[in-house]
């Protein structure tokens, strides 16, 4: 297994160009199986989730052509996917398992071929996460779904049929499982307290361009108009917030200054409201946006985690090791996810202070970090442990690195080219 070294304690300096979203890519590579036409996403970040899902894909029966970035992969790949002959419906636990986003294969195999076996994706390091909304929802579109042995067998002989849908929890997933079915049902779908992340618009942009009639975008109700069939589409990956954010934090914990590439003002106002008040700088640019300090010092400053346009869980840990530097306490709270502070530990091996609380987390700030042997427990995690590495004093050694390559592209790259001392060690 691969292991990263980090000398900590270099401010970073220069630009990084921000990938496109994992969270974005997943569901919209979901979305090729709506149509027998070619779906071509280009921006397309390489990660190890990119990679299970395009296994799944194949498995069902898709032709898939990945294209290398010919740049050293500077503006991302290009996946041309066409679902002409689906030769199973099936996505067994294998693959399932290695992915919970595999889930969003449901609601377009449903919706197209009236049939669909999905793996129950079963619980992960960061909480339970059922699927039970995704499930009743679909129940609600007319499929009669069984659990049996594991897996979620959903029918729908007579094809989906509109209807009004109020989901009784904002879920990413769910308001893109539907959202996909929505598309192929017959009659008007109202999705109500949808999810509203950047991702969800840039799906439901795709969606469109393929010939979906969606209403609402950007907005928690969705109102779709079904149509007979859908087309293919060419469509660039939106860029990945959390990664924008992630280096902005790094830009901010190391005292530097970071220019990220098409990073988006507009996708993170919660994020840029909490780091300004904790004394960083951000300013837009002709091509993305501007990080630093701005006098030299960090202040602690309460956080609390929502759905989008509240501020990301997927940025919580990060923020964590931010505020462990910081000067005075912070409050982090966790509201999506019930076991997510598996860094906690972690990052006190590295000098942190914080004392969890239920759902909260109190980070008194300390004057310095200290480098330690560490483990990642799942991705973002692992990636506050090595924004604390890049701040602490000696050497950081990160263990089970699997973690960050499911969502962060070529990390080490990112960071050496702006001054850190940084390494991956290669595993047996
Ligand atoms: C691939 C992808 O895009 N992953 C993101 C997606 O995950 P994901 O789509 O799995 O997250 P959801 O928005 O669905 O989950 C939000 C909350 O709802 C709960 N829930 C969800 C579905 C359901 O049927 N029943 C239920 O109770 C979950 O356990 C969680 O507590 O959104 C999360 C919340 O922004 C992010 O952290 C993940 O990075
Ligand atoms: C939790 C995440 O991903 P997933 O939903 O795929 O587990 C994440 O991207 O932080």
């Amino acid at each position: 297994m691969d292991k990263i070294r980090i000398r900590g304690g270099r401010p970073l300096k220069g630009q990084i160009r921000i990938s496109g979203a994992k969270n974005a890519a997943l569901p919209l590579m979901a979305a090729c199986l709506l149509t027998d036409e070619t779906l071509t996403l280009s921006n397309l970040p390489h990660l190890a989730d990119i990679t299970t899902l395009a296994n799944l894909l194949v498995q069902h029966g898709v032709d898939l052509h990945m294209n290398g970035a010919t740049d050293g992969g500077h503006t991302g790949r290009v996946l041309e996917m066409t679902a002409r002959n689906i030769t199973s419906t099936r996505a067994p636990y294998d693959l399932v398992r290695k992915m919970r986003a595999s889930v969003l294969v449901l609601g377009p195999l449903l919706a197209r071929f009236g049939e669909a076996q999905v793996s129950l994706p079963g619980g992960c390091a960061i909480g339970t996460r059922p699927v039970d909304l995704h499930l009743t929802a679909l129940e609600l579109l007319g499929a009669e779904i069984e659990i049996k042995e594991g897996y979620i067998y959903a029918k729908a002989p007579n094809g989906l049929h509109g209807a009004e849908i109020t989901f009784s929890k904002v879920s990413v997933g769910a308001t893109e499982n539907l959202l996909m079915a929505a598309c192929l049902a017959k009659g008007t779908t109202r999705l109500m307290n949808s999810a509203r992340e950047p991702e969800i618009t840039d799906l439901a942009e795709c969606l469109v361009k393929m010939g979906a009639k969606i209403e609402g975008i950007g907005s928690d109700t969705l109102v779709v108009e079904g149509v007979e069939r859908l087309g293919g589409a060419d469509h660039s990956v939106v860029p990945d917030r959390i990664e924008a954010g992630t280096y902005a934090i790094a830009a901010a914990i190391t005292n530097g200054e970071l220019e990220l590439l098409g990073a988006r003002i507009e996708h993170l106002g919660a994020v840029i409201e909490i780091l300004t008040k904790a004394g960083v700088e951000i300013t837009e640019t002709e091509e993305g946006l501007k990080v630093r300090r701005l006098n030299g010092e960090l202040t602690g400053v309460d956080v609390m985690t929502e759905p989008f346009p509240g501020f990301p869980t997927d940025l919580q840990a990060q923020t964590m090791a931010l505020m462990s530097a910081a000067d005075g306490a912070a409050m982090i709270t966790e509201s999506i996810f019930e076991n997510r502070f598996m860094h906690v530990p972690e990052l006190a091996r590295m000098g942190a202070n914080v004392n969890v609380h239920g759902a909260s987390a109190m980070v008194r700030g300390q004057e310095k970090l200290t480098g330690a042997e560490v483990m990642a427990t799942d991705l973002r995690a692992s990636v506050s442990l090595v924004l604390a590495g890049l701040a602490a004093e000696g050497e950081t050694m990160l263990n089970r690195v699997y973690h960050l390559d499911r969502g962060y592209e070529r990390v080490e790259e990112k960071l050496a080219a702006c001054g850190a001392d940084i390494e991956r060690i290669k595993g047996p």
